[in-house]
């Protein structure tokens, strides 16, 4: 026996056959009646219609047995697939390919065989649809045809089996596709409107339902343009087109299909109006569509509702607006540069005034550069440098040249817009800084003249906060109190005044801050840091701000010590006895003035006591005037002793010294002090050596304020009174009656 070989195409061949899903499938009625007419026509007890499977052959249709299927190496088949035409067997008991055959040894005992292949469509011998007897014979030529015919029948079958299930597929695929787009139109938001040619609408998703508020009845076979559409921006697409085109274009249909007409797609913003009025910005895509034969049959409108971004849109013109308004007001520029493409992105208004440029055209970067001096230039380079690399803000006043070639100052602003750590553009204000900075120049010679004056000023001046601490001294200042201005700062002006002087001083200072005086002048005492006493003639004001808030003190110093002394001096020559040291009449007159004042003021009395040494002319005469000058010094120390403080001892020249005691309760108030003056000469007087026994001649007058005595009365009476005393002896005190 003869195990037939593998056609040349085998793995694709069983490929193809067990994609036609026949293997092992139910018998069918049309493979069945061929099977019948080929046993029929060929009058053989047996006709199968067989498919070679990888290891059998499977019968499809059988006709005389009923074996459904046989091993493939002991078919007759497996050897008819190999040709093209009837492979016929006459007798297999002659054949050596089958002589010993199992189906010609043993059941179903084949003698006769004849087989016409059943190749596909493309090309594959998938089996055989053949007919056997079990006595050896032929075929006639009629049979033979016939058997041809039965197998392109078969062959025809199998052929619209493979198409069928192709449909099947397709079918399948078809569905699966709708399903997706069924369900891709009712789950998106975005409005899905299909028209044909003519604008006639032919759906209308669930997602233009809940866009515009009507519904797919309402509008589905409407013509477009249809109630959601806005017929004034159509007439003015309408109007657009007209001009693009150069034609007269109508508000129809064409203003959404001009360019799907030219089989491209558009998307523009639209306005849809929905059934409740309101409008809604929205972009709305058309594209054309074509059937399989590449035939235009409608559009597709796709439109997503744009509000949001339109609404975004208006505010950030609005913002841009204000800020561009604002920045006009103010005199304040914007503008942003993109690093990537090293352009200048935007500039407002501002910034193209101050360029003296017009808009809308920027400058390059480089043009920009060109505004400002070269050594700005480099500054500016390399400040924007560093932004770029580290995103550290910039603020610079720059000088600069317009394009009409004026010179003005800029403020410069600036910083770096990172992304992901790297900068991306730099936005920045821009500002005409002319008049402040020259505002700020004449402050500056200003300050400069004010710090001039204050440091080369001949007389110390200060500034001094409210506290009292040196802010600003100048050298005089310095020179005047010992300090250097670095230790003066340190201190205050309470710390370097002189204790007595200082309640006084705080108490105008205090004025001056609560605006009750707007300056004053005062001497006072320094103490310098060599701890002496300094003398200055000091003026202060006060310096406030808008509002009248103090903010700090002015002190003008001038060094009077010099000149004080001398006054001193001088003050002590017109009211002093330069011997004694005592008031002289002068100061002693304006004493008693005072003291009579005070008297009658509150009703007291005062005592007018006059004094004549006693025989005083002797000692001169024989101890020498030197001799009795010192004695008249000792007299006034020991007239001191015998009165208070608020009294005074006056010498009225020669050996004569007065007394007023300003402040008496009783008349008898000042014969205790006359007594103890008497009392007070008795001890004798040591000068150079000899004891000197003096005694002196008093004379008393009263005033009471019942009874006041004019000053010169006073010293009348008691002057008249002295002398009764000399008259009387000498040594005692005498009243005035
Ligand atoms: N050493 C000295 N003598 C003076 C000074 N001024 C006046 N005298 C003298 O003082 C004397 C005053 O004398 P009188 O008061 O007239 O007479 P007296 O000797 O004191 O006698 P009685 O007053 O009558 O007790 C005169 O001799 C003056 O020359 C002075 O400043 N120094």
């Amino acid at each position: 026996m003869k195990t037939p070989s593998l056609p040349h195409n085998e793995v694709s061949r069983l490929e193809f056959l067990k994609n036609l899903n026949i293997l092992d499938s139910l018998p069918e009625q049309s493979f069945d009646d061929l099977a019948t007419l080929a046993s029929e026509i060929c009058k053989t007890p047996i006709a199968i219609i067989t498919l070679l499977d990888e290891s059998r052959q499977w019968f499809k249709s059988k006709v005389g047995l009923t074996a459904t299927e046989t091993p493939r190496e002991i078919s007759f088949c497996g050897h008819a697939i190999l040709g093209n035409d009837i492979f016929e067997i006459p007798n297999a008991l002659d054949d050596d390919r089958f002589i010993d055959n199992p189906l010609v040894t043993g059941n179903p005992n084949i003698r006769f065989y004849a087989g016409i292949p059943l190749v596909s469509s493309v090309n594959y011998a998938l089996g055989t649809l053949c007919v056997i007897d079990q006595k050896a014979r032929e075929l006639s030529e009629e049979q033979r045809h016939s058997l041809k015919k039965l197998g392109r029948l078969v062959e025809a079958l199998i052929e619209a089996r493979i198409q069928y299930q192709k449909l099947q597929e397709m079918s399948a695929a078809l569905f699966d596709k709708t399903t997706f787009l069924n369900t891709l139109l009712s789950s998106t938001d975005e409005s899905i409107i299909s028209t044909d040619l003519n604008g006639l609408i032919t759906s209308f998703s669930r997602g233009s339902e809940s866009m515009l508020g009507y519904t797919a009845d309402e509008v589905v076979g409407l013509k477009t343009p249809a109630i959601f559409h806005d017929v004034k921006e159509m007439h003015q697409r309408a109007h657009e087109l007209s001009h693009i085109l150069n034609k007269p274009i109508e508000t129809s249909f064409y203003v959404f299909i001009s360019q799907a007409l030219q089989r491209k797609s558009e998307t523009r913003e639209w306005t849809y109006i929905r059934k409740n009025g309101t409008s809604l910005p929205v972009s709305l895509t058309v594209t054309p569509m074509y059937d399989n034969t590449g035939e235009l049959f409608g559009y597709l409108g796709v439109a997503h509702d744009i509000s949001l971004r339109k609404q975004a849109e208006q505010e950030t013109s609005y913002m841009a607006g204000i800020l561009e308004r604002t920045g006009e007001l103010a005199k304040v520029g914007g503008w942003e540069f993109d690093i990537a493409s090293m352009q200048i992105k935007h500039w407002t208004t501002e910034v193209f005034r101050i360029h003296e440029l017009d808009p809308p055209q920027l400058p390059s970067l480089e043009q920009a550069m060109t505004f400002y001096p070269p050594e700005s230039r480099r500054e500016l380079e390399a400040t924007i440098d560093q932004a770029t690399q580290t995103g550290m803000p910039w603020d610079m006043e720059l000088p600069f040249t317009t394009a009409k070639g004026k010179h003005i100052w800029v403020r410069t602003q600036g910083s770096a817009i990172m992304r992901d750590g790297k900068a991306t553009s730099l936005i920045g204000a821009f500002q005409d800084i002319t008049s402040q900075k020259t505002v700020e120049n004449a402050l500056k010679t200003r300050e400069k003249s004010f710090n001039d004056i204050i440091e080369y000023a001949p007389i110390g001046m200060a500034i001094v906060s409210l506290e009292g601490r040196f802010t600003r001294v100048n050298q005089a200042l310095c020179n005047i109190v010992g300090y250097s201005s670095e230790e003066l700062m340190q201190l205050t002006f309470q710390e370097i005044t002189f204790p007595d002087d200082l309640e006084a001083d705080l108490e105008r200072v205090s004025q001056l801050i609560e605006d009750k005086i707007s300056t004053y002048q005062t001497q006072k005492r320094y103490i310098h840091k060599d701890k002496r006493i300094v003398w200055v003639q000091l003026s202060v004001s006060i310096s406030r701000d808008q509002d009248r808030t103090p903010k700090y003190l002015i002190a003008q110093i001038e060094d009077i010590t010099e000149r004080k002394y001398q006054h001193e001096e001088a003050e002590q020559f017109a009211y002093h006895d330069p011997l004694t040291n005592l008031p002289n009449r002068r100061m002693l007159l304006s004493r008693l003035h005072h003291a009579l004042m005070q008297t009658e003021r509150f009703y007291r009395a005062m005592a007018l006591m006059f004094l004549d040494l006693d025989h005083f002319k002797n000692i001169n005469d024989s101890l020498g005037h030197d001799v009795g000058d010192m004695l008249l010094k000792e007299v006034a120390n020991r007239l001191l002793k015998c009165v208070r403080s608020i009294d005074t001892v006056s010498r009225h020249g020669g050996d004569e010294f007065v007394i007023v005691l300003s402040e008496i309760s009783h008349t008898e108030d000042a014969e205790l002090v006359a007594q103890k003056i008497i009392a007070s000469f008795k001890e004798p007087i040591l000068i150079n050596g000899h004891e000197i026994m003096m005694s002196t001649s008093i004379g008393i007058a009263v005033s009471k304020h019942e009874k006041p005595t004019k000053a010169d009365e006073l010293m009348k009476h008691a002057d008249k009174a002295m002398y009764e005393a000399k008259g009387a002896g000498r040594n005692r005190y005498c009243f005035h009656d």
